[in-house]
């Protein structure tokens, strides 16, 4: 498959969003520029991202509302459950583990993990939080997909270099900094101050 930009990725997200809320409503068909319009692009930019995939709908008569998901679930390889791990039981990894929403996408927290003996032990919404020191043990049992970080900046280059040794290919990384993986796996970070900076980019911007 050709490399997809990740923009492209997202709206995908986006699309299967609205076309999961169609659904809901009942409606059997929609078209690139309905789409668009409840995605925040243009129906050009609808085709052009589905063009990547293969061929969907019919000239004249929209997608088929049943199938385009079916195929963007597939595409985003939604179609199974990951296993997700915890790093860092703090504000915010006590907040994505209790998080219901994921379990519903398929993404299952099956560890939270903590170096602070003040938290090993404790449980968060039937979580329990363990040693970080058994993270890579519990990963040769467990085999996660995807390790979530949220821990403080220092050390987080060797967190990360402790994930990779124990072979997941997948991060979501919400500590600041540059951080290294090798060539065969993702990671993301989560930067809320990055968003922000949209949204006053938009605002700055809006009578522009
Ligand atoms: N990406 C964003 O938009 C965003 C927003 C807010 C905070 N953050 C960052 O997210 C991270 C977590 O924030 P928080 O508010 O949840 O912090 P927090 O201090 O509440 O929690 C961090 C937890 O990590 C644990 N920890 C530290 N080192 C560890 C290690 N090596 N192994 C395992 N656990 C370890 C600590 O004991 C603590 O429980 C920070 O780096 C913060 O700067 C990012």
């Amino acid at each position: 498959m050709k490399r997809i930009a990740e923009s492209t990725v997202r709206r995908l997200s986006v699309y299967m969003r609205y076309l999961e809320e169609l659904t809901a409503r009942g409606i059997a068909t929609t078209s690139s520029d309905e789409l668009a319009e409840h995605s925040g692009t243009t129906p050009a930019q609808v085709r052009k991202d589905l063009s990547f995939f293969g061929s969907f709908g019919k000239r004249g008569l929209g997608y088929s509302v049943h199938e385009l998901l079916d195929r963007i679930r597939r595409i985003l390889g939604l179609g199974r459950e990951w296993k997700v791990v915890i790093i860092g039981a703090g504000k915010i990894g006590s907040a994505l583990s209790t998080y219901r929403g994921f379990t519903t996408r398929g993404f299952c927290v099956v560890g939270v993990y903590d170096k602070d003996p003040q938290k090993i032990g404790r449980r968060w919404d039937g979580h329990l939080v363990r040693d970080v020191t058994v993270f890579e043990s519990d990963a040769a049992e467990l085999r996660p997909d995807i390790a979530v970080l949220a821990i403080p900046a220092e050390n987080v280059q060797s967190e990360v270099d402790r994930i990779v040794r124990a072979g997941i290919k997948a991060i979501l990384n919400f500590a600041p900094g540059r951080l290294q993986v090798p060539a065969g796996v993702t990671l993301k970070t989560v930067n809320m101050a990055m968003e922000l900076e949209g949204l006053s980019f938009a605002l700055t911007n809006r009578d522009a």
